[in-house]
């Protein structure tokens, strides 16, 4: 069986690519990363290495596409493949719906093909699917399912020894919502497949990213530097704990989740956000904020369904998009945008820009009190 999996990254090595080798596929790599994409075919395998054990698996059956060089070859790829997967980053996703729609072009009489994004964001597969549809006739649209999913695992930057190899935390999950995935559901060893996948997704963005994202931009206005250093800190994780209760509520409003099982769930988080074997920087888990800050992303998507379906402001929530407004990174693209936007229409003004909410909202309102 053959994969072709966009972004080697960090969770596309040590996540996707982990559980595409289990199940026997073989993998291409496809990154505009020309390093990571040497070593890939001049090693031709790597070492995923599970955090807080000696365990590790030997990764091979893999090579790497530059698809910056070399579109012909990723065509070719992806007209060959039985399985599609992506972990780029939700802004990148457009970009490599050429490469894809090219791709399909070129199938003929095969099973439809199964293309998957494992993207932190609602409707990730579905984005993709609108951005090849822009590019091609229905037609070759019609040779692809684009099946929604969340992924979960926690992959910090690396920093090993040999480039490719990758340090992560055991814990994974991988739901993908089966709906009609016409060429049959691929059978990757560790996907969970579901009916509907929203309450997943909701449930893993609005906890897992939701409560990384308020240790993260609290963490920075105190000078941490690390996950593990802002976890130390007891005012912090009471404020990540707080704010949990506030998206717990309304997940289990919406869904119907047990209460119990949630708090389970929501102390599992914080021990992962505590893991001492894992050496993760603030700089990343708050990274992109503009896209953090965006209108259905972590911050005020539960934000204002907190205030519609619980009918109070979610006072952490708010600290915490207030905390995000005020982020800061020289390095970081968008934390550069938002500084030069914050300085221009203050942060209630920048709010109101990325999210293209104005003062009528109560989230703006309540935001706009707070501050
Ligand atoms: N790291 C985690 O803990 C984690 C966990 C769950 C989900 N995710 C999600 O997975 C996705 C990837 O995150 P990551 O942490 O692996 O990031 P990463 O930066 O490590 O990997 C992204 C890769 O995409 C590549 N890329 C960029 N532009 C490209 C293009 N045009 N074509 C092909 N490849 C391109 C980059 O070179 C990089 O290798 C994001 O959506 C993230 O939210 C990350
Ligand atoms: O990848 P992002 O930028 O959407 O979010 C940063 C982290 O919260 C995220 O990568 C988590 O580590 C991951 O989602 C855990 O499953």
């Amino acid at each position: 069986m053959k994969a072709v999996h966009f972004g080697a990254g960090n969770i596309g090595r040590g996540f996707i690519g982990e559980l595409l080798y289990k199940s026997g596929y073989s993998t291409t790599f496809v990154d505009v990363n020309a390093e990571i994409i040497e070593a890939l075919n001049d090693e031709k395998e790597y070492t995923v290495h599970y955090a807080g054990s000696d365990e590790k698996l030997k990764v091979t059956r893999v090579r790497g596409i530059d698809s910056s060089k070399d579109s012909a070859a990723v065509t070719e790829a992806v007209q060959e493949a039985d399985l599609v997967t992506t972990a780029v980053g939700p802004n990148v996703l457009p970009l490599i719906a050429t490469a894809i729609a090219e791709g399909l072009k070129g199938r003929t009489g095969q099973e439809p093909l199964t293309i998957i994004a494992c993207e932190n964001m609602i409707g990730g597969s579905t984005l993709l699917k609108e951005e090849v549809s822009k590019l091609t006739e229905e037609e070759v649209l019609e040779k692809a399912d684009f099946p929604d999913s969340a992924v979960d695992r926690i992959v910090p930057i690396q920093h090993n020894e040999k480039l490719l190899d990758v340090s992560v935390e055991p814990y994974f999950e991988w739901i993908v919502e089966e709906g009609d995935i016409r060429g049959g559901k691929p059978p990757v060893e560790g996907i969970t497949y579901v009916d509907h996948l929203e309450p997943y997704i909701e449930r893993k963005l609005f906890s897992v990213n939701t409560g990384h994202a308020a240790t993260a931009y609290k963490g920075a206005r105190k000078g941490y530097e690390t996950i593990r250093e802002a976890m130390d800190d007891e005012t912090i994780v009471r404020h990540v704990r707080s704010t949990l209760k506030e998206t717990g509520d309304v997940l289990v409003e919406r869904y119907g989740f047990d209460r119990y099982d949630h708090e389970k769930y929501i102390d599992k988080i914080i021990e992962r956000f505590k893991n001492p074997d894992l050496s993760d920087f603030v700089t990343r888990v708050g990274r992109g904020p503009i896209r953090k800050l965006g209108i259905e992303d972590r911050l005020v998507r539960p934000a204002r369904a907190h205030l519609e379906i619980v009918g109070r402001e979610p006072e952490y929530l708010v600290d915490t998009i207030i905390a995000a407004l005020s982020y800061e990174n020289p390095e970081d693209e968008e934390a550069v945008k938002l500084k030069a936007l914050r300085e221009e229409r203050g942060p209630v003004g920048a709010l109101k820009e990325i999210t293209g909410l104005d003062d009528s909202e109560p989230l703006i309102q309540a935001v706009a009190k707070r501050i």
